[in-house]
């Protein structure tokens, strides 16, 4: 029997088992094998029920928001003519319009992890809805150029906060065996919102001040959540956190509802969390697990210091921070950004509904991985994507160095449709965009959003903002550096170096990225404990599956 299994038998007011492995740093130990301290995931053959589904979406709706206000710059730029301050809007009035929302969802998101300790995951996300609604009304009715960047920088703080904090949510509420599924609704929800953004914006476009609609429109869904939000429950590892460990036992009763081994698998999460908080208490020198008064354990200056020395939680960071990190600089959003500007470039008759087919490319793609993921595995989808989005990225390359085509500002808009040597170039450009993006949204684009799963609980929500933070800030440097590129060392230039950092990352991902799917939340600090836990990960892998044969 194993010891998991002899503590359920106990029941779950039975001590909790003895952790093996302190994980102050120990970087260079020679310890046992790694996989020792780690017990397969909760074999409960569950994959939640209609109340999973109602938390993942109502949670997910902020993942639609943070599309949709992503997604709509490009429409709404085109339309505002001379709407605001009276005149027409400059370069500098355009650049700092679309910036300053990524600018402001940097700034947000290492804080939301230290407001969702204190107040709990579901109140950051009532409070960014909140900020959605005000940045969008403040967008929709101001007159100036400066209250249009207020408005956008109110809604950068909105995304930054709800793309730090959902993902977690998520992790939290939902059963292994469907985790990663679930957290790719929300990616599906960030890539439909895109598509309805790219929608709006052409059906309101030739409206007289149909950008205010554009715009505002992103207040109603925020309405929306709120309501819902208000109903729903707090997070059970939260929860347990705060002290109130009968509140996450009915949560967790809900969330099992259906399951046909439900009171044995609620005691089981519930122990994993304890034995996750004991651990964590004993490692900072104190012998009880915390009780109801006392919220949480560690202030945030102790958090910090648990993520970044605590061997483990360093290396979830370096991973978390990694995928961010690669999912924004394979340069992805420039297409998100300026697909309009390239198409326009290649002479493309109609440049928006040109883009429309990048932004639908991803929603589709994104819907094959939410079918796919818990299957195939994390590391895997993105060791067989990334190679797809080089080949795809070098192939752009190439057919731009055959090309005569101009980025600089007036070329680009008096493109001339045959000016390119052979004309079937901007189709072959088209195709191969087309499958780069197919590939990022299979892999990419949503992966690294699983976040969560590879911090232990106390320094869950801190790691995963600071993760989120790096893709901010690697989404800006992007966004301030695509066009730049594109007009100083070409685009071949430009998509050599996008393809060069997807190969470095390939390599990262195939070094340091264990296999996650399958684990449970509280399983994965053992895993990488005493390394990046890659073998012992697909080990775990071979076994269960194995199991299930
Ligand atoms: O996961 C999302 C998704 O892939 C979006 O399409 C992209 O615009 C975001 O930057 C990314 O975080």
């Amino acid at each position: 029997m194993s010891s998991r299994e002899e503590a359920d038998q106990a029941g779950p007011n039975a001590p909790l088992l003895t952790p093996t492995d302190h994980d102050h740093d120990h970087d260079g130990d020679l310890s046992p094998d790694p996989a020792d301290n780690v017990d397969l995931a909760p074999e409960l053959e569950y994959a939640g029920g209609w109340f999973i589904w109602i938390l993942t979406i109502s949670a997910g709706i902020s993942g639609l928001l943070f599309g949709y206000d992503t997604g709509v710059i490009s429409s709404t730029l085109v339309t505002i003519g001379s709407d605001l301050s009276n005149r027409p809007l400059t370069t500098l009035d355009e650049s700092l319009i679309t910036s300053c929302t990524s600018l402001f969802a940097l700034v947000a998101s290492p804080f939301t992890g230290v407001l969702a300790d204190k107040y709990g995951r579901r109140k950051v996300i009532l409070a960014a809805d909140a900020l959605f609604a005000l940045g969008a009304l403040a967008q929709a009715f101001t007159s100036q150029v400066g209250g249009m960047i207020i408005g956008r920088s109110i809604v950068g703080l909105a995304v930054g906060s709800a793309s730090a904090i959902t993902p977690l949510y998520i992790s939290e509420v939902a059963p292994t065996q469907a985790r990663g599924r679930l957290v790719t609704v929300l990616s599906l929800l960030i890539t439909g919102g895109q598509v309805v953004a790219y929608i709006v914006g052409w059906l309101f476009s030739e409206i007289p001040g149909g950008w205010r609609w554009i715009v505002g429109l992103g207040a109603a869904p925020a309405f929306l959540q709120f309501a819902i939000l208000i109903f729903l429950p707090e997070t059970p590892r939260w929860l347990v956190q705060a002290g109130s460990e009968d509140r996450a036992a009915k949560v967790l009763t809900r969330i099992y509802h259906g399951c046909p081994d439900r009171e044995q698998g609620v005691r089981r999460v519930l122990r994993g969390i304890r034995r996750e908080i004991e651990e964590e208490a004993e490692e900072m020198g104190q012998s009880e697990v915390p009780d109801a008064n006392m919220h949480w354990f560690h202030d945030t200056s102790q958090r910090a210091h648990d993520l970044f020395y605590v061997g483990g939680n360093r290396r979830a960071l370096t991973i978390a921070m990694m995928l961010q990190g690669l999912q924004q600089l394979c340069g992805f959003n420039s297409l998100m950004y300026f697909s309009g500007i390239i198409f326009t470039a290649l002479s493309f008759s109609s440049p928006t509904l040109t883009s429309l087919t990048v932004a639908t490319t991803n929603f589709v793609f994104t819907l094959f991985a939410f079918g796919l993921i818990d299957k195939i595995g994390r590391r895997r989808i993105l060791l067989y994507s990334i190679p797809v989005m080089i080949l795809a990225l070098v192939a752009c390359a190439v057919v731009f160095s055959s090309m005569d085509i101009s980025f600089e500002p007036e070329s680009a808009q008096n493109a001339n449709p045959n000016a390119n040597s052979n004309s079937n170039s901007p189709l072959l450009i088209l195709f191969c965009l087309t499958v780069f993006v197919a590939s990022y949204a299979f892999g990419l684009g949503n992966v690294p959003w699983q976040q969560a799963e590879l911090f232990p609980l106390n320094v869950r929500s801190l790691g995963s903002s600071l993760a989120t933070a790096t893709n901010w800030a690697s989404n800006f440097v992007v966004g301030l550096t695509f066009l730049p590129m594109m007009r100083w060392i070409s685009p071949t230039w430009t998509f050599v170096i996008y393809a060069g950092v997807c190969a470095v990352g390939w390599v990262a991902v195939h070094a340091i990225y264990p296999e996650m799917s399958g684990m449970g939340l509280e399983d994965v600090k053992g895993l990488l404990a005493h390394g990046w836990g890659v073998e012992e990960s697909l080990r775990l892998r071979r076994r269960r599956s194995m199991k299930h044969t």
